[in-house]
């Protein structure tokens, strides 16, 4: 079994989870509260700037051109595809790149790039993989439930534009790109060494389901 099937069916049921959280069936659904939607573009726009400088610290980490190249391509779509989509919608609620970059994390945001952080420069290639993967492949996982299981929501006036991006060939074929990657980095690692690469992928999965509920429960410092 490839190591990237094994990492799946550790997570299975945390990514099942999410598809059925209240959120992510508003987004499919076309009713989530615009209030809501607000509050997850300002965080994960922030959210964007550390995920960016994950892919900067894997190119660094890269031993060859081609993975080197690949990272850099990352850093740029992250800056300026996924990013420019935030910035986008933010305009159209009269949001400022000002006011967007000044989002302040919460506890959970906050938590979450750290840990992403902490393993981007002190861990391996593999270890910043396998911590950074979650947020690729199961939004790409979501993208791919709402297109199936909600037709239509990819034409949704305000969040068909989020769908089509996350449910496309593009965003697919760097989740790919990604988990293939890591199955090559980890061909012949001894047990004890993928283990660490499992908790790290358990980790963070968890951390993409407590986005999406922080978000829709509106969870932020209590002082
Ligand atoms: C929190 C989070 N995880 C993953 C992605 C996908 O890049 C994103 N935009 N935000």
């Amino acid at each position: 079994m490839k190591f990237s099937q094994l990492l799946y069916d550790n997570v299975q049921e945390i990514w099942e989870k999410t598809h059925h959280h209240p959120f992510i069936n508003g987004l499919g659904a076309g009713n989530l509260s615009v209030e809501y939607f607000i509050r997850y573009m300002k965080q994960d726009y922030i959210f964007l700037i550390d995920y960016a400088k994950l892919f900067a610290f894997a190119s660094a980490k890269a031993t060859d051109l081609e993975t080197m190249g690949a990272f850099a391509k990352l850093l740029n779509e992250t800056l300026h595809g996924e990013m420019e989509l935030h910035r986008q919608y933010a305009a159209k609620f009269s949001i400022t790149n000002e006011q967007l970059v000044a989002t302040r994390a919460t506890p959970i945001n906050l938590a979450y790039t750290r840990y992403m952080l902490t393993v981007a420069q002190n861990g391996s290639l593999a270890e910043l993989v396998s911590a950074l993967l979650p947020c690729m492949w199961s939004y790409w996982e979501i993208g791919k439930m709402l297109v199936a299981n909600y037709p239509g929501s990819d034409e949704h006036p305000l969040y068909g534009e989020w769908i089509r991006m996350y449910s496309s060939e593009e965003f697919g074929s760097l989740a790919t790109w990604l988990i293939d990657l890591l199955d090559k980095l980890t061909e012949g690692k001894p047990k004890r060494e993928l283990q660490e690469l499992e908790q790290h992928f358990l980790t963070t999965s968890r951390y993409e389901y407590m986005f999406w509920n922080m978000v829709y429960k509106g969870d932020d410092w209590p002082v």
